[in-house]
């Protein structure tokens, strides 16, 4: 069973992925991780963003920096969509072999992390997918100080993705991260009772 695990900026999907891995022994393809290995100095989407967004873009080491990246595309939609179609074929094409590299080892269920999961109709890539969700206020003051933004940041990084009230609707399950871990937790393992999954 491939599982697809999706949620708004700072919803907690790490955090679920995480009680998933520790807890059941779950393999993690975790599409984040994955964009951030595909543009390493090297690679082609590096050379591709280099080309795009200019030597500016790069930090002294040559690596990207991306919270100049991130200040830029999460201000501008037709920057970020550049940066979309440069960065997405790439961790699409990465997941899918890792994904076959745990089928062939005999894995029986794999979880897919990937923010943008409804956004880039990528449903048809799992079985099942999993909504994390947690209150806009609770969201929001998690993101500010995950990463030392400014409320207007903030709330600009929370509108470049689909309203999260909608996603719950297009989820097969949701799991309510607003309140404390031990209550996640307790969300996911009567999901994984239902769904038959057992650690
Ligand atoms: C803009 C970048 C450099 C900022 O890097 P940074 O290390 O600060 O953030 P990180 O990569 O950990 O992303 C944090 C979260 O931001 C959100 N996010 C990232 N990119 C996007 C995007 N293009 N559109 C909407 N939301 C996004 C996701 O919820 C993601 O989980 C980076 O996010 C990036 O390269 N984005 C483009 C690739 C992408 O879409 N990644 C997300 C899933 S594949
Ligand atoms: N139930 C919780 N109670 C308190 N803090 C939490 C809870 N869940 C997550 N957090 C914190 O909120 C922040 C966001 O969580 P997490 O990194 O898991 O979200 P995410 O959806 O993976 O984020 P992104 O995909 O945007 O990187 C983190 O700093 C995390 O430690």
């Amino acid at each position: 069973m491939i599982i697809g695990l999706t949620g708004n900026i700072a919803s907690g999907k790490s955090t679920v992925s995480n009680m998933l891995k520790e807890s059941y022994q779950i393999p993690i393809i975790d599409a984040d991780i994955i964009a951030r290995q595909v543009v390493e100095p090297g690679e082609t989407s590096y050379d591709q963003i280099v080309e795009t967004f200019g030597r500016d873009i790069l930090l002294d080491d040559q690596t990207i920096n991306r919270k100049k990246l991130g200040q830029l595309i999460f201000h501008d939609s037709s920057l970020r969509e550049k940066l979309n179609n440069i960065v997405h074929p790439a961790v699409r094409r990465r997941m899918e072999e890792e994904k076959q590299a745990h089928l062939s080892r005999g894995e029986k269920v794999i979880v897919l992390d990937i923010p943008l999961l409804f956004e880039n109709n990528l449903t048809h890539l799992v079985d099942r997918t999993i909504v994390v969700f947690t209150e806009e206020k609770q969201q929001l003051k998690r993101l500010m100080n995950r990463n030392h933004l400014t409320e207007a940041e903030a709330k600009e990084r929370m509108n470049a993705q689909m309203d999260p009230v909608k996603k719950k609707r297009l989820a097969d399950a949701v799991i309510d991260n607003s309140g404390s871990l031990e209550q996640t937790e307790q969300q996911l393992e009567k999901l994984m009772q239902k769904w038959r999954i057992f650690n």
